[in-house]
């Protein structure tokens, strides 16, 4: 099996001659003069015309020539990229160390075209129709709370991934939400989330949503216990919860004997992982603000991204390229992390979502035949919406010693196009990679000084921008739902596509058990129910300042 580490591909060993002998010094300056085809070379559309999708990937300002391209291809070949997908889209068990398939490609193949056979497939459509109706007799007001008024808040309880998209994906399309129904997400089981979200709801009026695909996470059975307590403080008989908290989960046994009706749970399978469970019930919370319809925009759009990802060549592929850069980067150059920069206010949690997405996906250091990896895998990921990002951690990124990789995206048309205030947002979505890439040397910072530049050699170098510094500029025609869940199944392929190389397994998440065994062991401690041994001397310093505190 070692030879489906990835340091046993050839290409890998090309790749390490090819970043030695010109990837390093790769100056994108001399690269864009010497090649004027540079930008159609490396650039890349995809779309959709019936979903009205426009995607452009520019990839030309990365540190990359044709040679290095073509190893990067060879790469993925040789790590059998094609396979390895076609094996998740087969259904194929690819999750190996929890024994599951990986298939939240079907949650999006609303006509069956990927024709996959698993147990669930069938109930994927008529959930989603379950949904539909629910979220319709919501949003209308024929859903009625306890005391006959309808629903104007809904509150989400859940964490990880059964909140992370939720929360992104309606911050995305705010601009199509349904005004008067306010929403909330609460997952942090610090009591200040869920008291402060209790302060701004009537409970009467007031929706919960317990989204958990275990049922079992302790932060989201403790907020829905609480939410509960409080919900009956009011309503007081038992057999309203019925009109107030609803479900999303795989596991019914667990879902009924918390008291909520089956009828009133939205179910999906365990071979939706939490990261990419947006699409299934999870998604709830998103068809109630935004509306059914435009829920379902979203799945197609993914829908036609899981087509382009499964169909296309190599080349043209744009998640595997996006992967491949980042591989080049994450693995040749020694880069610590990725960089996603979204010029849109209305992605601003599209960096936290992706945190989950791309981390607890890649942070592994084991392949999958149990040995070592012996390469780097997952980036760490970070980003903010533009501009504010430009305002806070650009600087290291223009003139720090780290290579950032980074990723800027933005839409042609804004939502809200007030005066020119896209264009100049628009503007710094071009400049940035536009400074990244080509600098400003030491000859242009004196001649643009004059005088001053001679009795300060100091200001001078430090007005210097190395430049040759890499990204990718993703631009689309508008956020729509239909693009956005394109976008989002361009990154989840992207990130599969780099496990498939690292050969390691992106599906499971067995390193955050660890804490959550010992938040449980130390508990009877903080509560004062155990006496504070057994544990060393850190450990049982903190527990001691506590105890001596509270
Ligand atoms: O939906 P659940 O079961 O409550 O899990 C919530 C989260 O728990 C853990 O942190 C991980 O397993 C995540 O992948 C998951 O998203």
């Amino acid at each position: 099996m070692a030879q489906n580490l990835a340091t046993s591909q050839p290409s890998w060993k090309k790749l390490q001659q090819l970043y030695e002998s010109k990837g390093k010094s790769l100056n994108l300056r001399q690269a864009f003069q010497a090649d004027p085809a540079r930008f159609t070379k490396y650039s890349r559309q995809f779309g959709d015309a019936g979903l009205d999708i426009s995607l452009l990937l520019d990839f030309s300002k990365n540190l990359i020539d044709d040679d290095i391209f073509a190893e990067l291809l060879s790469l993925a070949k040789q790590a059998d990229v094609e396979g390895q997908r076609d094996a998740m889209y087969a259904g194929k068990r690819i999750n190996t160390s929890e024994d599951r398939s990986v298939l939240h490609v079907a949650l999006r193949d609303l006509r069956g075209e990927f024709n996959i056979n698993e147990e669930g497939i069938n109930e994927v459509v008529p959930e989603l129709k379950h949904m539909q109706q629910f979220s319709e007799a919501v949003r209308s007001g024929a859903w009625k709370g306890y005391t006959g008024k309808p629903i104007n808040a809904i509150v989400n309880i859940g964490i990880g991934g059964s909140d992370l998209g939720p929360v992104m994906v309606t911050e995305a399309l705010k601009a199509y939400a349904k005004r008067d129904l306010r929403p909330y997400f609460v997952s942090n089981i610090d009591g200040t989330h869920m008291a402060e979200t209790l302060r701004e709801c009537d409970p009467e009026t007031t929706l919960f949503i317990v989204a958990s695909k275990t049922f079992t996470t302790q932060e989201t059975m403790t907020n829905a216990t609480t939410a509960r307590d409080w919900f009956l403080q009011s309503a007081k008989d038992e057999a309203h919860v019925a009109k107030h908290f609803v479900a999303l989960s795989t596991n019914t046994e667990a879902v009924t004997t918390f008291g909520i009706a089956k009828e009133n749970m939205f179910r999906f399978w365990n071979w939706v992982g939490g990261r990419y469970s947006l699409w299934s019930a999870i998604g709830l919370s998103i068809c109630l603000i935004i509306g059914y319809d435009n829920f379902e925009q979203l799945l197609e759009g993914a829908h036609a991204m899981d087509k382009h990802y499964k169909t296309a060549p190599l080349d043209q592929n744009v998640p595997v390229l996006l992967a491949l850069l980042g591989v080049w980067y994450n693995d040749f150059f020694g880069a610590q992390t990725q960089a996603l920069l979204p010029y849109d206010q209305y992605l601003h949690k599209f960096a936290d979502y992706f945190q989950q997405g791309d981390m607890e996906s890649n942070g592994k250091f084991i392949a999958k035949n149990g040995e070592p990896v012996g390469v780097e895998t997952g980036p760490v990921i970070f980003g903010q919406s533009g501009t504010n990002g430009q305002h806070a951690f650009y600087q290291l990124i223009h003139q720090g010693t780290k290579i950032i990789p980074c990723d800027f995206i933005a839409p042609a048309q804004s939502h809200n196009p007030l005066g020119e205030h896209h264009a100049i947002l628009l503007s710094n979505f071009v400049a940035q990679p536009e400074a990244l890439a080509f600098g400003k040397t030491e000859d242009e910072v004196r001649a643009e000084l004059g005088a001053a530049a001679s009795s300060n050699d100091f200001l001078v170098k430090s007005k210097v921008f190395p430049g040759s510094r890499p990204s990718n500029s993703i631009m689309v025609k508008k956020i729509t739902p239909a693009t956005l869940g394109a976008l989002i199944a361009m990154y989840e392929h992207k990130i599969a596509t780099q496990g498939f190389i690292w050969h390691i397994n992106s599906f499971d998440q067995m390193g955050v058990e660890l804490g959550k065994v010992l938040a449980k062991k130390v508990l009877p401690i903080l509560l004062g129910k155990e006496k504070n041994d057994g544990h060393d001397a850190s450990t049982t310093g903190i527990m001691d300042f506590y105890l001596s505190n509270k």
